[in-house]
């Protein structure tokens, strides 16, 4: 028999410089307050002696999120923390971009549409037709833009609106192949994941699996990692890899990939959604 779920069910999660009574004066103000912490996990960067935590906390009342800010807010402040507050219980909505390649974006939707994804897609946009059929079937909206360089700027504020209309929190680029500008990824610093088709930092760009099939390599791999300007730069939350050799060609190698890009980015959109994933510097930090 499933046990009750409690009332309120919240995630913190905070970087900070590291020092002697963090995790007390957290724990300890939990408990004064009832809270029973379900799951806690923290990590001290020895190099940039920075400290981040994630911890879980439950309890039988209804707390409002916000209420809850607050009451934490003049704890965490003497800490210098760059902290926030999730509903665990929430799903994480989102809108996924796509052009013409649809595997990602197919079991994206199949992970969600089953549960096995914590998160609602809220919208697909494309720069394509080719996947209005699929989107819609699932009972999505679609959105075709036109992305010229003039256009460019316009299609990235109808997707930054529709997202804010929608209550959208994150933007999955689920092999969407155009280059965000610098103000895009301003907008979305921290909540953009793209699934990029090499191990980076190798093969940045376009068309890696020519590139890895030119160097004659013997694993090929996906990364998602947050955008940023930097192209393929962003923070890596998680690869995914496999072994090959001398016999494929660099389409063969683009057909292996497949997976390996689908399930990279369904880990790493599912530790955005569970507040797994802590930005620390150019890297991240991401909890079990
Ligand atoms: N600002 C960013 N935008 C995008 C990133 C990123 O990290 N930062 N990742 C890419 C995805 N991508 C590889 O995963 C990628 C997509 C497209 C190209 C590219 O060169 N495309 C066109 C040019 C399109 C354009 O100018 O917009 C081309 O083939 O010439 C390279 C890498 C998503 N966007």
């Amino acid at each position: 028999m499933e046990s009750p779920r409690p009332h309120s069910d919240f995630i913190l999660t905070f970087a900070c410089p590291d020092r002697v009574g963090i995790v007390a004066a957290i724990a300890s103000t939990l408990a004064q307050d009832g809270w029973t912490i379900t799951e806690s996990q923290q990590y001290a960067d020895p190099d940039t002696l920075h400290f981040f935590m994630r911890v879980r906390f439950a309890a039988d009342r209804d707390v409002e999120l916000e209420v809850m800010r607050a009451t934490l807010a003049p704890v965490l402040e003497p800490f210098d923390m760059d902290w926030d507050l999730h509903d665990a219980t929430a799903p994480l909505r989102v809108v996924v971009m796509v052009s013409k390649q649809g595997h990602v974006l197919n079991n994206l939707l199949f992970h969600a549409r089953q549960g096995q994804l914590p998160v609602e897609i809220v919208a697909v946009v494309s720069n394509h037709p080719d996947w209005r059929d699929t989107v819609e079937w699932h009972g999505i909206e679609f959105h075709q833009i036109q992305v010229t360089p003039e256009t460019k700027r316009d299609t990235e504020q109808f997707v930054i609106d529709l997202m804010d209309s929608r209550g959208a929190e994150a933007l999955i680029l689920a092999r969407y192949m155009q280059i965000l500008t610098d103000q895009m990824c301003r907008d979305v610093h921290g909540r953009a994941i793209n699934i990029h088709h090499s191990l980076l930092p190798s093969f940045k760009g376009a068309r890696p699996y020519e590139q890895a099939h030119r160097h004659g390599v013997k694993v090929i791999g996906a990364t998602a990692h947050y955008v940023t300007a930097d192209l393929d730069e962003g923070p890596i939350i998680e690869q995914d890899f496999r072994r090959v050799d001398h016999r494929s060609s660099a389409a063969e190698l683009a057909a292996m990939g497949q997976d390996l890009e689908a399930r990279a980015l369904v880990s790493a959109v599912r530790a955005h959604a569970e507040h797994r994933v802590l930005l620390n510097g150019m890297k991240t930090v991401v909890f079990d």
